[in-house]
């Protein structure tokens, strides 16, 4: 100290010397924060290493279990198994014609092939095999003996929810959520985790630690997300149902771009105790778990096995509602909203033709179709759903992927989160003469400002709910019929192309049920009108919708149908005539 004193004392006055040691401390600063970016990347890198490392192990111990599997017991009909619906395979199962221990493992195959090809798991659940063993105690439950596959964010004990991004790795979940303990207790075998986007909030399907997964149907296109693991491993036959969640359309767009089905029940219905997400306490737009399957059936049969006591003891924030048959078999006549464009988005052709051709299936059948428009969705996806969503200005989302790597197309996702507030405003008035739409983007993810205004927003959604509601009761109608996002998009698209969005996520705004179904497939004649889409706004959001659905020809399209909230199974029961009514045609 006292030497310090002596050579700072000699120094004083030299302003010469001064400036280069304070040059030269300034260097060291740098360098030392230098080193610690470099020491930090590479802490990341290891993590990520072990991360990619310990999931190539786990399929390979899973690939020799079935191996031996296969060694030790006359093999049974792998394909058979895999055709079967679900209402079949667990009627096989609970009659005895089928074990569990055949139907695992032959699950279990499909899905490591399923997963060299589409990179669609994340982690392969190896108490699955040990859940064998015991079972045989859970002989009466609903889903005995059904494998099904969750997705990466749904905490299973043991295994890491990253939600795809770097910092929560090597977190593993203290307990199982109490969905995946309720569908344990009734019987069911959850056997691998699945693929998510980065931080959950996008719709495709591609994060750092795991890379990118693709689409079975086409593997150059997107899966869509978030629960895009989920979508692809279901449509390439490795899981015959699954588990997944929905804040925007993470459920039914992944069902959607691969072609099967997906339901986002009421938020609420369904327990989310342990189940993670990267917005944790924001409650204007609400996030739910929600299943995905080959058929309607099955994800009824899913609600119906979750909806019982154990959840409602294990979470008694869930309403004691079990799961209402009589309304899902219901074949009272219906009124039934439709529309094919929300006038906030223009519709691919195919999702507007798949609306129009139900619409004619439907009353064809004795049901009443009547015109409906959403209200107000231009001020509504703005100010109420994106202010909300996004209250805080983005900090949470760019605190959950600081100091990470991201994914090609990620950081300019999250760019108007970066930018300062004051820019934003000013360009948002910059760019409203060119797109009221995108203008109002910039204004709406600058954030509500004070808590007072977090109220006042979720007050606002609450009053538009009820509008919703009381134009639901004027013009007298039980469900909704309207388009669905699609068909797949090119990867890295959903990203930059928010505006569509409106057809699925203004369902979670109002925490209405809904729920897909697919119906058709993109037709050359679907492409060929594609070619003089223009959008209704004619700015570059609807420019990237056009570029994210070319090249579709062949893709699945689906509908989607929704109902007002708790009506949970009349939803479904919607969703199920769809179905018959479409396969019929066929
Ligand atoms: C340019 C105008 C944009 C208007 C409004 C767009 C609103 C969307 C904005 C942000 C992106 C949020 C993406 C959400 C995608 C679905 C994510 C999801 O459901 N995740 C599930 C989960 O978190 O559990």
């Amino acid at each position: 100290m006292q030497d310090l004193k002596v050579l700072l004392d000699g120094v004083k006055g030299d302003t010469g010397t001064a400036a280069v040691l304070g040059a030269a401390a300034c260097g060291v600063v740098g360098v030392l924060l230098l080193l610690r970016t470099v020491s930090r990347g590479r802490e990341v890198e290891r993590k990520i290493q072990r991360a990619r490392s310990r999931r190539t192990e786990v399929l390979q111990r899973a690939d020799q279990a079935v191996l031996r599997y296969r060694q030790t017991h006359s093999t049974a009909d792998s394909a058979s198994i895999l055709a079967l619906p679900l209402a079949e395979l667990r009627e096989k199962l609970q009659t005895g014609s089928l074990s569990p221990e055949d139907v695992l493992y032959t699950y279990m195959e499909q899905t490591l092939a399923v997963n060299a090809k589409l990179n669609c798991c994340t982690e392969i659940i190896m108490e699955s095999f040990d859940q064998l063993k015991t079972i045989g105690s859970n002989k009466d439950g609903l889903l005995y003996g059904v494998p099904i596959s969750l997705k990466e964010n749904i905490s299973y004990k043991n295994y890491t929810s990253t939600c795809g991004m770097v910092k929560n790795l090597d977190k593993p979940a203290q307990k199982d959520s109490v969905l995946v303990e309720v569908l344990k207790k009734q019987g069911a075998i959850p056997f691998a985790k699945t693929n998510v986007p980065q931080a959950l909030l996008s719709y495709d399907c591609s994060n750092p630690i795991y890379g990118e997964t693709k689409n079975p149907c086409n593997p150059k296109k997107s899966p869509g997300g978030s629960s895009g693991g989920e979508g692809a491993l279901i449509t390439a036959g490795g899981s015959v149902l699954g588990l997944g969640t929905d804040i925007g359309g993470s459920v039914r767009i992944p069902a959607s771009f691969c072609g099967i089905c997906g339901f986002k029940p009421t938020a609420g219905r369904l327990s989310s105790l342990g189940v993670n997400s990267s917005l944790q306490g924001q409650k204007s737009v609400l996030t739910t778990p929600g299943p995905m399957a080959r058929d309607v059936d099955s994800l009824a049969l899913f609600m119906q096995a979750v909806l019982c006591d154990h959840m409602f003891e294990l979470d008694p924030t869930v309403p004691p509602l079990p799961f209402n048959m009589q309304t899902y078999k219901s074949s009272r006549p219906l009124r039934i909203g439709y529309y094919d464009n929300d006038g906030y988005s223009q519709p691919s052709p195919s999702m507007a033709r798949a609306v129009r051709e139900v619409k004619a299936l439907l009353e064809d059948a004795g049901h009443t179709l009547v015109p409906y428009l959403p209200l107000k969705l231009d001020h509504t996806m703005t100010e109420l759903l994106l202010r909300g969503l996004f209250a805080d200005g983005g900090v949470t989302l760019l605190e959950q992927v600081k100091g990470g790597p991201m994914v090609p197309g990620f950081a300019l996702q999250i760019l108007p989160y970066r930018i300062p507030n004051w820019i934003k405003k000013f360009l948002s008035l910059l760019i409203k003469p060119v797109s009221s739409r995108v203008a109002g983007f910039l204004s709406a993810v600058c954030g509500v400002g004070s808590p007072q205004n977090v109220w006042k927003n979720q007050a606002a959604v609450a009053e538009y709910t009820n509008e919703t509601i009381s134009y639901w009761r004027k013009i007298n109608i039980d469900v909704l019929l309207c388009p669905m996002i699609g068909p797949a998009y090119w990867p890295r698209y959903a990203g930059k192309s928010s505006t569509p969005l409106s057809y699925s996520m203004i369902y979670n705004l109002l925490n209405f049920s809904a729920g897909t179904v697919t119906v058709s497939t993109v037709t050359e004649e679907d492409e060929e009108e594609l070619k003089h889409f223009k959008g209704i706004y004619q700015d570059f959001q609807d420019r990237l919708f056009k570029e994210a659905v070319t090249g579709g020809v062949g893709l699945p399209v689906s509908v989607q149908c929704v109902s007002l909230p708790w009506q949970d199974e009349m939803c479904l029961r919607l969703m199920k005539e769809v179905e018959e009514l479409v396969r019929s045609r066929k």
